[in-house]
């Protein structure tokens, strides 16, 4: 579609520039959806009887006239409620704010614009308002509402009332169904209680032997790299690897993805990845229909089946497994199972607990599927993309990796035996490391919750409300480097998390990369009950730590790049665009 170009020369002259960028995007918006949606228009237009275009074009544009006007009426009202709440918006240079549609045509469409876009607004607004808590942004008449300071997320993070996750949640749930992440009320309630005892001791101890096994592996690997290659690029040997992990320690399914190139299973969840994330940019897909007719829509199905398939098998197989077992134990079976027997290598996988839960009917295998799907879907991107932002940190700083050689020199000698539960607790250098990367590099970037009750909040004298209805999104990323918490908040420095560091005193809400309060993460109890540390400031991430002593006591390496000045994609992860290379050597070789 072209725009006449009397209309491109009186935008030239007359629109902000800033403005005419907006419009830019609205049109490429507008272009990409024309393009990926040509099949689905033409049959709409098939319905038409031949002859009545005219009527029919008169009749769709007075009714989408008059559909508009309503849902700027709405986008009004709600914009003067939330003036008389004390929460304000950011100057359209930052982010225009459209008739209608409101902020979401004006978002950028790459994911590194629009990121760097999101924290923009963020800076604007505190230093338009010292004393602003919140801004705001409209999606059509709904509204988001943004903390812009740690203190604004506190009253919603630690309510027991606000607890449904946000509507972009939704997307995710063609592969997850309504699992632990994405449910609510009495569902998730019941489910979070069932799944707490697949975090206890026992299943957990087992999990240090996978990923020490899984670890081992991936040097291999990298050894194997180095002699072709010069830069590594280390995000995907990281992401098979912790793919790897959560497919035996969910599933207690053997895997070698690591090994293998073209696994289905792993393609189709990075093709997933890939086209939900297209889908949550793109307002249009959200509505199923459209998502469901549309040719990406269409693929994602394809994904999501080769997914299901590969889940339910493995479940089907280990209740089988199961339910022999009972049969031939009989009395015996409850200790026995649990305590050697689960598989052929007598693994505990999560999937144990929840066949039990199954056992006696307080789940049923549709459930178990979900919840095996969202263990896969948390477990292992969260934990590849902190491994790879440490990878990229440690590698800028030669003094961190040399003090993080001589604690792995001090608690492994020369011996290159797998990592226990005692030797992971003395990896106190490298615990500051993981908390620090996940300090600047929240896994998590952005988390959202959608308000049922109108939630005050007095700061300052100041009250504030978030209406009922609006959609809470917290920046995690952005919440993490406030300057009011953390002196020198761009730079890296694991020193903060030791014996006497500023974050021993910190605010709770300065910090919180697993979320918190009621629908914090329930991953990070693994690293909670395994060390017995009573203060959760002392957690650290049990994979990333392992993962990371195995690379430390085996290789240094060199970073290629400037941490802060690489670009940060943060649609579902916080990931580093184009991954991060570096220069990898063998120790001592
Ligand atoms: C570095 C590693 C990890 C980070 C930074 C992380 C972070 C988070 C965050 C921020 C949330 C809240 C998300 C939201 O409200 O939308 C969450 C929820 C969750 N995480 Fe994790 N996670 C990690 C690892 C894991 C692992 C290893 C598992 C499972 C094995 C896991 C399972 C879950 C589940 C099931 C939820 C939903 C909990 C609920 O709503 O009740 N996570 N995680």
């Amino acid at each position: 579609m072209e725009i006449p170009p009397i209309l491109v020369e009186i935008a030239k002259r007359y629109v902000p520039e800033t403005v005419q960028a907006q419009l830019l995007n609205a049109k490429v918006l507008f272009q990409t959806f024309i393009e990926n949606n040509d099949e689905f228009i033409q049959k709409i237009a098939s319905y038409i009887p031949e002859g009545k275009l005219n009527q029919f074009s008169l009749v769709a544009a007075f009714s989408s006239a008059s559909v508009l006007l309503f849902i700027h009426f709405l986008k009004m009202r709600t914009e003067a409620k939330l003036a008389k709440c004390n929460i304000k918006t950011v100057q359209n240079s930052i982010l225009y704010n459209w008739p209608v549609f409101g902020h979401s045509l004006g978002f950028e469409t790459d994911p590194v614009d629009f990121f760097r876009q999101l924290n923009a607004a963020i800076e604007w607004m505190k230093a338009s308002d010292p004393d602003a808590l919140y801004a705001y942004a409209m999606f059509g008449p709904k509204p988001a509402i943004i903390p812009v300071r740690p203190e604004g997320a506190e009253p919603i993070l630690n309510s027991q009332t606000h607890i449904r996750k946000g509507m972009f949640y939704r997307l995710f749930e063609d592969w997850l169904g309504t699992g632990l992440l994405t449910s609510h009320g009495s569902k998730w309630k019941t489910r979070r209680r069932l799944l707490t005892p697949a975090f206890h001791k026992t299943v957990l101890t087992e999990f240090v032997e996978v990923m020490n096994e899984k670890a081992a592996k991936m040097m291999v690997i990298l050894d194997e790299k180095i002699k072709t290659e010069k830069k590594i690029n280390m995000l995907w040997p990281i992401t098979l690897c912790a793919l790897d992990i959560i497919v035996e320690t969910a599933m207690g399914a053997e895997s070698d993805i690591q090994f293998e190139e073209n696994n289905y299973y792993a393609q189709a969840i990075f093709d997933w990845m890939e086209l939900t994330q297209i889908r949550h940019k793109s307002v249009w897909y959200w509505p199923d229909w459209i998502w469901a007719l549309s040719p990406i829509g269409r693929q994602q199905n394809k994904n999501v089946d080769k997914m299901h398939h590969f889940t339910e098998k493995v479940i089907m197989e280990r209740w089988e497994h199961y339910k022999e077992l009972k049969e031939e134990l009989g009395d015996d079976f409850e200790a026995t199972y649990f305590a050697e027997k689960c598989d052929s290598r007598g693994r505990m996988a999560f999937l144990d607990t929840l066949l039990k839960c199954l056992d006696q009917n307080e789940i049923d295998l549709q459930g178990i599927r979900e919840e095996v799907d969202t263990f896969m879907f948390e477990g292992h991107d969260t934990t590849a993309a902190a491994m790879t932002w440490a990878i990229q940190e440690i590698g800028q700083h030669p003094e961190v990796l040399k003090k993080l050689n001589e604690e792995v020199e001090l608690v492994f000698g020369d011996s290159d035996r797998p990592a226990t539960m005692e030797d992971i607790d003395k990896l106190i250098y490298l615990e500051a490391v993981t908390k620090e990367t996940l300090r600047k590099f929240p896994s998590v970037p952005l988390f959202a919750r959608e308000i049922d009750e109108d939630q005050e909040v007095i700061r300052n004298g100041k009250k504030f409300t978030i209406p009922k209805g609006a959609i809470y999104t917290i920046p995690c990323y952005k919440l993490h480097r406030d300057e009011r918490h953390w002196k020198d908040p761009e730079k890296f420095d694991p020193n903060r998390w030791l014996d006497g560091g500023a974050a021993e005193t910190r605010y709770a809400y300065s910090y919180f990369p697993f979320s918190a309060g009621p629908r914090n993460c329930i991953g990070q109890r693994v690293i909670y009950i395994l060390t017995n540390f009573n203060d959760i400031s002392k957690f650290a991430n049990l994979t990333a730590k392992i993962m990371l002593s195995h690379l430390v006591r085996n290789f240094s390496w060199t970073s290629l790049r400037v941490t802060n000045e690489i670009p940060v994609i943060a649609e579902i992860i916080t990931r580093p665009k184009d991954g991060i290379d570096v220069i990898l050597e063998r120790r001592n070789a």
